[in-house]
C-alpha cells in the first residue's frame, strides 16, 4: 500500500537513478533533499507569520550542508517541514526522489524510519536507559532483530567512541557525551538523510569537534548518505561542503567549502561572509542577553556602572563580557569588559571596567 503511494508521488526517475559518485559534479550526483517553493505560514490568531517564503533547494548525495541564519529566519521550520514533523503550506518536499508533501501519513511516517535520522539540540535521550539502551531504541521501534540490534549498537557506540560509557545512564553523561548518543541514535537505522538542529549547541568547543569528525568520516564512508545541520556557530562551516544563509523564510545566499584547517576563512571578507557574519554576531547579541535574562546567571555587580548609557534607565543587568580577549592591560591596570543589558532600551552595551593595579599585585 506504501509502495503505490509513494510510487505514485515519486518524481522523474532521473533523480533516483543519478549518481551518488562524490567525484561526479554536484548537480549530476543523486538528489537526497529537493524543496521546491517551500511556503510554511503559521496562523496565530487574525496574525500570518509566513516562516518559509518560497524555499528552493537541493542537496546531495555526499553532502555536508550548512544551514545559518539570524534567529526566527525560519531555520527550525524548515527541518521539520523535510522531516514531515510539519507540513509545508505550499510547494514541494522530496525526499529520494518522493514527495512527501503529496503523502499521507503513513507513506510520510514510512520515509521518516527509513531515510531521515534527525539530531536535536537537547539530545532527547531516555533517562531510564542507559547509552547503549537509548541507542537501540529506535532499532527496536523499526522492529529489527535481536541479533541485528546486537551488532549494530555494538558498532554505533564504537563510531562515537563511548566503549566505556556505554552502560551509563544519560545523568552520568557529559554534554558532549550525551549529543553523541543522540548521533548514534539517529545513525541507527542507517538512515540516508541526518537532519541535525545546532548540534554543537549546548556542549563545549572540544566536543564540537568530535561531533563534528563524526559527521565527517559518516559521510566519508557513506558517499550516498547526506547531512543537513542547523546552527550557529561559524566554526560548523569547516565540515560543510556548502553553506546556505537562510533570511526571512528564503534562501538568500549560498557559500562554498572552506579550508578545513583555516579558522580565518570562516570569517574572510567577501560578501557573503560579510552577511553570514552579521548573521552570527546578531545571535551572540541574543544569546548574551537570554543569558543575562537567565535566573540562574551568576552577577558581578560593577559598582561604577549604573544607568543606561542610552537612556539613562538604572534598571540595568551587567555581568563580565565572557568572550575570549575580554581581558587586557591597560595604563598598568587590568581591565576587563562588561556587557550591559537595558531591558528598557532592549540594547547590550560594553564597558571597559578596572580591575586593579597589576603593579600592586606584583609587589
Ligand atoms: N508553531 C508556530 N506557530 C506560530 N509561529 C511559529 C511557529 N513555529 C515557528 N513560528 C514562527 O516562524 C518563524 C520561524 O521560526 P523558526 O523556529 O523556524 O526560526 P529559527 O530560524 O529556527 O529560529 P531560532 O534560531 O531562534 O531557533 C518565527 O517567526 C517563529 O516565531
Amino acid at each position: 500500500m506504501i509502495k503505490n503511494e509513494t510510487e505514485a508521488s515519486k518524481m522523474d526517475e532521473g533523480f533516483i537513478n543519478a549518481s551518488d559518485d562524490k567525484s561526479l559534479p554536484l548537480k549530476q550526483r543523486q538528489v537526497n533533499i529537493s524543496c521546491q517553493n517551500v511556503f510554511r505560514i503559521f496562523q496565530q490568531g487574525n496574525l500570518e507569520v509566513v516562516a518559509l517564503k518560497g524555499v528552493n533547494m537541493n542537496i546531495y548525495a555526499g553532502e555536508i550542508v550548512v544551514i545559518m541564519g539570524p534567529s526566527g529566519s525560519g531555520k527550525t521550520t524548515l527541518l521539520n517541514v523535510i522531516s514531515g514533523m510539519d507540513q509545508a503550506s505550499a510547494g514541494h518536499v522530496f525526499i529520494r526522489g518522493f514527495d512527501v508533501t503529496r503523502m499521507k501519513d503513513e507513506g510520510v511516517q514510512q520515509i521518516l524510519q527509513n531515510e531521515i535520522g534527525i539530531v536535536f539540540q537537547f539530545f532527547n535521550l531516555i533517562p531510564s536507559l542507559t547509552a547503549e539502551g537509548n541507542v537501540e531504541l529506535p532499532m527496536t521501534i523499526a522492529k529489527k532483530s535481536n541479533e541485528y540490534k546486537r551488532t549494530r549498537v555494538h558498532e554505533l557506540i564504537k563510531e562515537i567512541g563511548l566503549e566505556d560509557r556505554a552502560h551509563h545512564r544519560p545523568f552520568t553523561l557529559s554534554g558532549g557525551e550525551k549529543q553523541r548518543v543522540a548521533i548514534a541514535m539517529a545513525f541507527a537505522n542507517n538512515p540516508t538523510i541526518i537532519l541535525a538542529d545546532e548540534p554543537t549547541g549546548n556542549i563545549d568547543s572540544i566536543s564540537s569537534e568530535k561531533i563534528m569528525n563524526i559527521f565527517r568520516q559518516f559521510i566519508q564512508k557513506n558517499p550516498d548518505k547526506s547531512i543537513v545541520i542547523v546552527t550557529h556557530n561559524p566554526e560548523v562551516r569547516k565540515i560543510a561542503d556548502r553553506t546556505l544563509i537562510i533570511k526571512d523564510g528564503q534562501i538568500i545566499r549560498e557559500l562554498g567549502k572552506i579550508d578545513s584547517e583555516s579558522t580565518e576563512s570562516i570569517h574572510a571578507d567577501d560578501e557573503g561572509m560579510q552577511e553570514m557574519d552579521k548573521i552570527v554576531q546578531m545571535q551572540k547579541e541574543k544569546d548574551k542577553v537570554e543569558k543575562i535574562l537567565n535566573p540562574d546567571f551568576r552577577f558581578i555587580d560593577f559598582q561604577d556602572i549604573n544607568v543606561c548609557p542610552r537612556c539613562k534607565s538604572e534598571n540595568i543587568l551587567k555581568n563580565f563580557d565572557q568572550e575570549d580577549g575580554s581581558y587586557k592591560v591597560k595604563n598598568n591596570q587590568l581591565v576587563t569588559r562588561a556587557v550591559i543589558f537595558c531591558p528598557e532600551c532592549y540594547q547590550v552595551y560594553y564597558q571597559w571596567v578596572s580591575l586593579f593595579d597589576i603593579r600592586q599585585e606584583v609587589s
